[in-house]
């Protein structure tokens, strides 16, 4: 077991605000900005759609994680918090 969503947004908030980018994915992106944000979380819903017409539900599974990781990059990186996207859910 990983870790829920929740989870994993107070963990990259901590890490946007105090990591170094040379060992923290989610610094990097976040110092990268949110062109480059945007770009992985296109690819990775690309990817999410490959694996579910041709892959397994484990590695569609997997894509999906990875997209949901990129969105939240995307929220920390603009300031958006979880309550402000669970507000239009
Ligand atoms: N859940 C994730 C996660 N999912 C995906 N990724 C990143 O997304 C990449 C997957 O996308 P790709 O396969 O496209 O990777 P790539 O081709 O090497 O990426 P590019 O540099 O080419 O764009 C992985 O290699 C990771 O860098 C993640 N990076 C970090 N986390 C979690 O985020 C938390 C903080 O991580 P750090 O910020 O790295 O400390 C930890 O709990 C991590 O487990």
């Amino acid at each position: 077991m990983g870790k829920t969503f929740d989870e994993l947004f107070t963990e990259l908030k901590h890490k946007a605000a105090t990591g170094d980018p040379a060992s923290s994915r989610t610094a990097e992106l976040v110092a990268a900005g949110v062109h480059t944000i945007g770009k992985k979380v296109v690819e990775e819903a690309a990817e999410v759609w490959m694996a579910a017409e041709h892959e397994g539900a484990d590695r569609t599974a997997e894509e999906i994680s990875q997209l949901l990781y990129h969105l939240q990059v995307m929220m920390v990186a603009r300031g958006i918090d979880l309550d402000d996207v669970y507000a239009h859910l």
